[in-house]
C-alpha cells in the first residue's frame, strides 16, 4: 500500500515511517507537495481536525492518504491543551515554549494531581471512499517538574510513563511505538485493514 503521510511534524514522520515500514507500506512525504497551502487546524476535536488534514491532502494529491491530530490533556486543566497542544504558548510556538507553558500552568499542582493522558486521531481516506476511516489511541502519564530525555518530540521530554518508569523522551522510537497513544491508534488500524 502507497499512502501520503499528512503530517510537516519530524517526529511524527519517524515513528509513522518506523511502524509503517514494518507493515510494508510506501509513505509518501509531504515534501513532495510543497504546493499545498498550510491547513488550519479549526476543528473542536482530534477526530474533526485529523480528518480535516487527511481530506485536504487526499484532495490535493489523488492518493491514499493519513493524517494524526494529537495533543496533551491535563486532568487538572480540566483537559487543556487538548486540541490546541501544538498552540499552548501562542500560534506556531516551538515545543520548548509549549513545555514552558505546561510547566508554569502546573507549578504549583502537586505530584499526585499531575495527571495526563496523549491523544491521538488517525484519519484514512483514499479517492473512492465517501468519507474517512478514523482510529483513537491513549496513553496515560504524569507531567513531570523538569524535562527528562532527549528522544522522540512535543511534550515527550515532561510525560513521565509509570508502567515504564521513563518519560516518552527516554523510551526511543521502537519502545514508543509500542507503547504510546499514536502506537495504540496504529494497532487499531493494522488491525482494521487485517479485517477489511
Ligand atoms: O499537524 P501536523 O502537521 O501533523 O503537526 P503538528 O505538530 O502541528 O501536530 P498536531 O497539530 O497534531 O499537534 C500535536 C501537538 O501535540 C504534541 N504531541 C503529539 N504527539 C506527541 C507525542 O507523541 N509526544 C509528544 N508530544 C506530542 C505535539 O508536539 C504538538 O504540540
Ligand atoms: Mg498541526
Amino acid at each position: 500500500m502507497k499512502v501520503v503521510l499528512a503530517t510537516k511534524n519530524k517526529g511524527k514522520v519517524k515513528e509513522f515511517n518506523h511502524y509503517l515500514g514494518h507493515l510494508g507500506w510506501t509513505v509518501v512525504s509531504m515534501d513532495e507537495y510543497p504546493e499545498i497551502p498550510e491547513i488550519i487546524e479549526d476543528g473542536l476535536t482530534f477526530e474533526a481536525n485529523a480528518v480535516k488534514k487527511a481530506v485536504t491532502v487526499m484532495q490535493a494529491t489523488g492518493l491514499p492518504t493519513l493524517a494524526d491530530d494529537s495533543g496533551i490533556t491535563v486532568d487538572v486543566l480540566d483537559g487543556r491543551p487538548g486540541v490546541y497542544s501544538a498552540r499552548f504558548a501562542g500560534h506556531n510556538a516551538q515545543d520548548e515554549e509549549n513545555n514552558q507553558t505546561l510547566l508554569r500552568e502546573l507549578s504549583d499542582v502537586p505530584d499526585e494531581q499531575r495527571t495526563a493522558s496523549f491523544v491521538c486521531c488517525i484519519a484514512y481516506i483514499a479517492p473512492d471512499m465517501d468519507e474517512a476511516l478514523t482510529f483513537q489511541g491513549e496513553c496515560k502519564g504524569v507531567v513531570l517538574k523538569a524535562p527528562q530525555g532527549g528522544q522522540g518530540f512535543g511534550y515527550d521530554p515532561l510525560f513521565f510513563v509509570p508502567t515504564e518508569g521513563k518519560t516518552m523522551a527516554e523510551l526511543g522510537v521502537e519502545r514508543k511505538n509500542e507503547i504510546s497513544h499514536r502506537a495504540m491508534a496504529l494497532l487499531e488500524m493494522k488491525n482494521f485493514f487485517q479485517k477489511h
